[in-house]
């Protein structure tokens, strides 16, 4: 006997959910939106400073890693707070685990975007 959930799980297309989810986080989450911002904002300038593949395919690679952890720390942040919704410093930690993980990706994409930009922007205003 199928359940009811089976019968919804047979049928449901799975990018409409993936993109509910993205949904979620970009209507419930700051962060999630300056990531977003952020991202536009250097892709415009990879377009108006002409960088090359590797460094596009850099780029592309350190918005995915950000906006994944985001996401994966959002779903944590929710997970968290429905089943456990009290205070407790082992949820905390776990909270700051993955802020920390979102902080790590975005160092490391800010250091890789100056890498990037820093040396073409020298060029643009001193020449
Ligand atoms: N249930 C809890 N128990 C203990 N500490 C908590 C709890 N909930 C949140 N905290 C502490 O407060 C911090 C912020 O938690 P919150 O759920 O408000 O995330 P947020 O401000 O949305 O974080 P982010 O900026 O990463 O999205 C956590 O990193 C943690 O240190």
């Amino acid at each position: 006997m199928r359940s009811d959930y089976s019968e919804n799980k047979k049928n449901r297309v799975g990018l409409r959910y993936a993109i509910n989810g993205l949904k979620y986080a970009f209507k419930n989450e700051i962060n999630i939106r300056i990531h977003f911002l952020i991202a536009l904002l250097v892709l415009i300038a990879g377009f108006v400073l002409t960088i090359s593949v590797l460094e596009w395919v850099l780029l592309l690679l350190m918005i995915g890693f950000v906006i994944t952890a985001e996401l994966l720390n959002t779903a944590v942040e929710t997970m968290l707070d429905y089943l456990a919704p009290q205070w407790h410093p082992m949820a905390g930690s776990i909270k700051d685990l993955t802020a920390g993980a979102v902080l790590v990706t975005s160092i490391v994409a800010f250091i890789i975007g100056l890498i990037i930009f820093l040396p073409k922007i020298v060029e643009l205003v001193f020449n």
